[in-house]
């Protein structure tokens, strides 16, 4: 090889200083890398911060930040590389997160960037702050606590397990082959979603199992969201104008989801539609704020807003039902104990199979102890993000300038020892339920700054009711009758995503339970 003058000058002339300049980097590197005693806490390189150790770990992402939060007493600052917006104070420390969630609520919006990492729901209650927020979240409070509502909900919940969740289950029974239950409860989930926002029955979970292409549109947002808060926005935007990558997939999917918004919207007003009940767009349909107000033709903030419905209705219960049915076949005694408590219940119905409704199971504290302690090791939203407005302190001491981005490990929070105790990593549905002293027992009260997955403060979830009247009669229907075997479980993981949904699902086995009572 050729060497250029140049070259041969650096080489031949100045041999030491290269050498000791080559030798210094790595040296220093190395330091850098043995000064960091903590093998949970990322080693923060130059140029490059701690995203190494970041991606490093991202195969099991939420562990390594729950175990780098222990080591670190609960509280950590995450560097990347200076250009990246990866700057964030992590926390799982409950009392930072009342701080945070409820008593300084006002200094810690959601803030403008979620505008932008969430575009296809720019405008909507997941992503807005302040008044505009309040005035959506009282507008949806109202319409989701509306008898007709609450009753039209639990009868499309009702109809779909009797009409389609059972059959299907007895089909697999029959056919004796493995089956993937999230993507079957992936679909229950979808039918339930549409029908409750739009009226209308998808009917994805049928024997011919459609093609499920608006939960994969749902699936592709998240993720995408996901990988804009990784990288440095101008790459993203970049990319986003070129329309290349992800942000292709990320414009493809909002475009399904709008035009199938925008389809539904258009057949209510020509009245071309016949709803199935009480359907949240009729509380919208006449409104004239979503209209415009020269053409009178829907806006594109009415197109959004249900887009943000099916996303707050169908993803939380895309990633509690099956990590539920998961954790419950995996635990042959808490399955006894849940049905042990359905025996009463079932004794009073005649149908075969038994199909249980929401008004059966939603009270009963065993249902609710093993939906909440799912939860605990699998919420739904693992990652918590909120904006600094002004600088601040935090009860831990920790001081926060304006500006900055704070992170909630919800997942972590989940795995406390103080809170949960030494066994926080097994599935215990007893940890929840204690005793009334006159034989019966109720639910344990945790506080929900220690509980988080249906979020805390005035950000509250506002379905939590809707979720355990859906998913404890699905629940308890599936283990009454059926017998669950899960064929491979470690093959079960989380996805990459800002939702907890699982990467590859989980194949199980049926058979079919007789002689229950
Ligand atoms: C097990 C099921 C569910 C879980 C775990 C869950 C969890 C959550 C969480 C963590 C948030 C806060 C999200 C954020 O701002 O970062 C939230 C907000 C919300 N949820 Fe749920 N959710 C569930 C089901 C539902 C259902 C079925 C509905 C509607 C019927 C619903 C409606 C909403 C709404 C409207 C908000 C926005 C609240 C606000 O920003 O003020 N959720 N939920």
């Amino acid at each position: 090889m050729a060497f250029t003058s140049m070259q041969e000058q650096l080489l031949y002339t100045k041999p030491l200083p290269i050498v000791l300049v080559l030798l210094a980097i790595p040296l220093y590197l190395i330091i850098q890398h043995k000064k960091n005693k903590n093998p949970y806490i990322p080693t923060e390189w130059p140029l490059v911060g701690m995203l190494p150790g970041m991606i490093a770990n991202r195969h099991h992402f939420h562990d390594f930040a729950a175990a780098m939060l222990v080591a670190s007493g609960h509280n950590v600052e995450v560097r990347g590389p200076p250009a990246s917006s990866m700057r964030f104070f992590t926390t799982s420390d409950p009392e930072n997160v009342r701080h945070i969630f409820t008593t300084n609520f006002d200094n810690y919006p959601k803030g403008e960037d979620f505008n932008e990492l969430f575009s296809a729901l720019a405008g909507t209650i997941i992503a807005v702050d302040s008044d505009e927020w309040r005035r959506q979240r009282t507008r949806i409070h109202y319409v989701l606590t509306r008898p007709e509502m609450v009753s039209s909900m639990e009868q499309s919940c009702r109809d779909k397990v009797a009409d389609c969740l059972v059959p299907m289950l007895e089909r697999m029974v029959n056919k004796g082959t493995p089956f993937d239950m999230d993507d079957l409860l992936g679909r229950i989930v979808m039918d339930l979603t549409v029908m409750n926002v739009f009226g209308m029955d998808p009917c994805l979970l049928s024997p011919d199992m459609p093609p499920m292409r608006l939960t994969g549109a749902l699936d592709t947002l998240m993720q995408v969201a996901l990988f804009r808060q990784c990288m440095p926005a101008f790459c993203w935007k970049l990319m986003k104008r070129l329309n290349v990558g992800h942000e292709r997939r990320y414009a493809d999917a909002e475009s399904l989801l709008r035009a199938f918004t925008e389809e539904r919207i258009a057949r209510r007003i020509a009245g071309d539609d016949e709803p199935t009940g009480v359907d949240m767009l009729s509380y919208y349909i006449d409104d004239p704020e979503y209209r415009d107000d020269v053409t009178g033709e829907p806006t594109d903030f009415f197109t959004r807003t249900f887009v943000n419905f099916m996303v707050a209705l169908r993803d939380p219960m895309s990633s509690a039902l099956p990590w539920l049915v998961y954790n419950l076949a995996m635990h042959p005694r808490a399955v006894s104990a849940l049905r042990e408590e359905l025996v009463p219940v079932a004794a009073r119905k005649s149908s075969e199979p038994i199909v249980f409704e929401p008004q059966d199971t939603k009270h009963l504290v065993y249902q609710r102890a093993a939906l909440f302690e799912s939860l605990r090791l699998y919420p739904m939203s693992p990652i918590e993000r909120k904006q600094v407005v002004a600088d601040d302190v935090l009860p831990s001491g920790h001081a926060l300038r304006a500006g900055e981005t704070v992170l909630v490990s919800v997942y972590g929070m989940g795995r406390l020892e103080d809170v949960w105790g030494k066994d926080y990593r097994e599935y215990r549905p007893e940890r929840w339920i204690t005793d009334n002293g006159d034989g019966s027992c109720k639910l344990r009260h945790v506080p929900s700054y220690k509980f988080m997955p249906f979020n805390t403060g005035p950000r509250s979830c506002l379905g939590k009711k809707v979720a355990v009247a859906t998913i404890t009669p699905v629940v308890a229907t599936l283990f009454w009758n059926f017998d669950v075997e899960v064929m491979d479980s470690r093959a079960v993981e989380p996805k990459l995503s800002i939702i907890m949904q699982m990467k590859n699902g989980f194949m199980v086995k049926l058979k079919k339970r007789v002689h229950q009572i």
